[in-house]
């Protein structure tokens, strides 16, 4: 059974990127060192190959990701090798932060691909978590991202059944932390707003659901693939014996066109390399500051501040320039974290050539 890569999002485009003597496929899982991959032929377990080891060293963002294309190179013991990462036309890179550090902060600068070429991230948020309502700062933390993956983020409101009343204030709020994204509230139990987050995935784009754990994800994947899964081979990869092996996938690529990322639920997802992101979330207030007196206005008790003046007659809501000053901060965090890591990196490659330099016999006396 052949399968159509362009209804798994191939382009021509992507086409000339593709090394010669090698096969384009998808990754649809990855595993240490390994990937299941998509490619015409059907669904492949591949190993990483040496050029795909050696520029990952030190680079973890350079490693395969659901989502990715890949050049296999079939081997002369009969085996398809994953040769190399064709380039990516978008990126949601999380950093490594964790929270129990000093200051809030710590992680290496390093980033960790979640999903690569997505179109649309999906932000799921519970509309209501044990006895929370949906968490806004969680909300603008993953739009920013989404924003600086390259992809159109797009909010969903998870598990709207709960609510009796009240969802449209709710809405509302949510709307007000993510200037200029499409919110919209979904129940999969229910099965409301299940097409309407499938109308994003048309053609043959590619959708990547992120949120909490138990926001509901793999419960709206799983409805969104109601409307029908793709078949490919491998979901009846014969054993041998003709039995069926359902292989599991985080890539599915879904009947009615487009493909959903399913993934695990993160504790807490740092901000990596955010060059635009947090203003596009807080555009807002970008605009507000604009009109402050100071160009130079830190917000903070200058005179004629537009910001403060919104805060004071309760536009804008102290939560949100809150969140602001602190995804800023953290953005410039992480961005000194970054450059701190390229600064050593750049250094060990410079020991390096030094050490090289001395052995090679031209540069002997
Ligand atoms: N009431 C209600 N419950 C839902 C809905 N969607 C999911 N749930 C429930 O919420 C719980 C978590 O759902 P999951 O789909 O497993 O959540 P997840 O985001 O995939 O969680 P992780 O896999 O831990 O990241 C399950 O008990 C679901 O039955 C919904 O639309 N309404
Ligand atoms: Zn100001």
């Amino acid at each position: 059974m052949s399968f159509d890569l362009f209804l798994l999002g191939w382009t021509d485009l992507r086409a000339a990127e593709l090394p010669a003597d090698t096969v384009p496929a998808r990754v649809a899982r990855v595993d240490r060192g390994a990937a299941e991959v998509i490619a015409a032929d059907g669904q492949h377990h591949v190993k990483y190959g040496a050029r795909v080891r050696r520029s990952s060293v030190g680079d973890p963002v350079a490693l395969p990701c659901v989502g990715d294309w890949v050049a296999l190179r079939w081997l002369p013991e009969g085996r398809y090798e994953l040769d190399e990462v064709l380039p990516r036309t978008t990126a949601f890179v999380r950093g490594g932060v964790s929270r129990d550090s000093v200051g809030g902060l710590s992680g290496d600068g390093q980033g960790q691909v979640l999903a690569a070429n997505v179109d649309v991230v999906f932000v799921a948020e519970p509309s209501m978590h044990s006895t929370d309502f949906a968490d806004l700062g969680r909300i603008e933390r993953l739009v920013a991202l989404a924003w600086e993956s390259g992809g159109t983020p797009v909010v969903l409101v998870t598990k709207a059944d709960l609510f009796e009343s009240g969802l449209e204030e709710l809405l509302a709020d949510v709307r007000a932390a993510a200037p200029g994204v499409d919110v919209h509230a979904v129940s999969s139990l229910r099965g409301e707003g299940v097409t309407l987050a499938a109308g994003y995935l048309h053609g043959s784009r590619t959708a990547v659901v992120l949120g909490p754990s138990g926001a509901g994800k793999s419960t709206l994947v799983n409805a969104l693939a109601g409307l029908g899964v793709m078949e490919t081979q491998q979901v009846r990869a014969a054993d041998g014996r003709g039995r069926h092996t359902t292989v599991h996938r985080e890539l599915i690529p879904l009947a009615g066109g487009g493909l959903i990322i399913d993934t695990p639920g993160i504790r807490r997802i740092g901000l990596y390399d955010i060059g635009e992101g947090v203003d596009l979330v807080f555009a807002d207030i970008e605009e507000l500051a604009r009109r402050c007196r100071f160009a130079d206005c830190g917000h903070v008790s200058e005179p004629g501040c537009a910001v403060l003046a919104s805060l004071e007659n309760g536009e804008l809501p102290e939560r949100r320039l809150q969140s602001w000053r602190k995804l800023q901060r953290e953005a410039a965090w992480m961005a000194s974290r970054t450059d701190a890591r390229l600064r050593k990196e750049q250094q060990n490659k410079w020991k390096i050539i030094h050490k090289e330099m001395r052995r090679s016999p031209r540069n002997r006396p």
